[in-house]
């Protein structure tokens, strides 16, 4: 499958990681966030349903608190994100208020999606907000979320948080904003060598030996967890593309077909 199944979504999923959201030097990347606000409410406007699932909330915990290292502790890192994420959706109230767009919050933990019952309310409430015109902002309710043995919590990631969205929306397309214009063959931060993958169908074993982790010190999933969310948004026959946070307005180059990021389709 080529890209022209992309001119035809209508509801799209837009996740952006810290490394696009965090300069190196611990600043807010109000650029982007900028561009992030300006591209989802014109999209918004025309008639797309727009989903945000925003990492960050760490990374804006640090900001504010005027701490450049991540605490190893847990229970910091979660009080680091409870205080970051209001200062993360102050930012986008504000920002996407610019451009007349009203949005709301919502934060999921992965036993709210495993339980069909809390799955189906999350389901009909984000349906409720999409219908209002809103644009709904997704993030892992870190402050509470922990695994414990018979009590999995934690989702992991953002990354495979997106996946978990698209597919409870129903939606037609995941975009995934990184550091990184796409997969390459291998880790462009370390082979110079290394080539962007256009396009890919299948996540087979081979592929997730050239994923590699983390690329800056804020990131989390790495390659190996977008290439995880992409197995899940293949196991429900819907499509992806990975691109990088840093040309956000290109999303709309995405949508009419045009060769940016990689392709995840089958
Ligand atoms: N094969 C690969 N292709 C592209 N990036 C890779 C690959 N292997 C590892 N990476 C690393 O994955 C990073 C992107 O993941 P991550 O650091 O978690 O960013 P974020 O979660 O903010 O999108 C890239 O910066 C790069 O260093
Ligand atoms: N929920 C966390 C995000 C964790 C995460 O997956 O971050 P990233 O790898 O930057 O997408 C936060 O907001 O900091």
């Amino acid at each position: 499958m080529n890209r022209e199944k992309l001119k035809t979504a209508k509801r799209i999923v837009i996740k952006i990681g810290t490394s696009s959201l965090i300069l190196a030097n611990g600043q807010i990347n109000l650029k982007n966030m900028d561009d992030l606000a300006f591209t989802l409410s014109s999209l918004r406007n025309e008639g797309y349903d727009i989903i945000l699932v925003t990492s960050g909330a760490i990374g804006v915990g640090l900001n504010v608190l005027g701490m450049d290292k991540r605490p190893s502790e847990i229970a910091q890192q979660q009080a680091l994100a409870s205080i970051g994420q209001v200062e993360l959706m102050s930012l986008y109230n504000h920002i996407f208020a610019r451009y007349q767009q009203k949005v709301s919050q919502l934060l999921l933990t992965n036993d709210v999606i495993e339980y069909p019952e809390s799955r189906q309310n999350a389901s009909m409430s984000l349906q409720a907000i999409l219908s209002m015109g809103i644009i709904p902002i997704i993030n892992e309710n870190d402050a509470v979320s922990v695994d414990e043995m018979d009590h999995k919590t934690k989702f992991g990631d953002n990354d495979r948080l997106g996946a978990i969205v698209t597919n409870l929306a129903d939606a037609d397309l995941l975009i995934m904003l990184s550091d990184i214009d796409g997969l390459y063959d291998k880790n462009p931060n370390i082979f110079d060598d290394a080539k962007l993958i256009d396009t890919v169908s299948e996540i087979t074993d081979e592929l997730m030996k050239v994923a590699g982790g983390a690329g800056s010190r804020f990131g989390t999933g790495g390659m190996t967890s977008k290439l995880e969310a992409a197995k899940l948004i293949f196991d429900n026959d819907k499509q992806m593309v990975l691109t990088n946070g840093a040309r956000i307005r290109e999303i709309r180059d995405i949508i009419s077909g045009k060769k940016k990021g990689t392709y995840f389709g089958q």
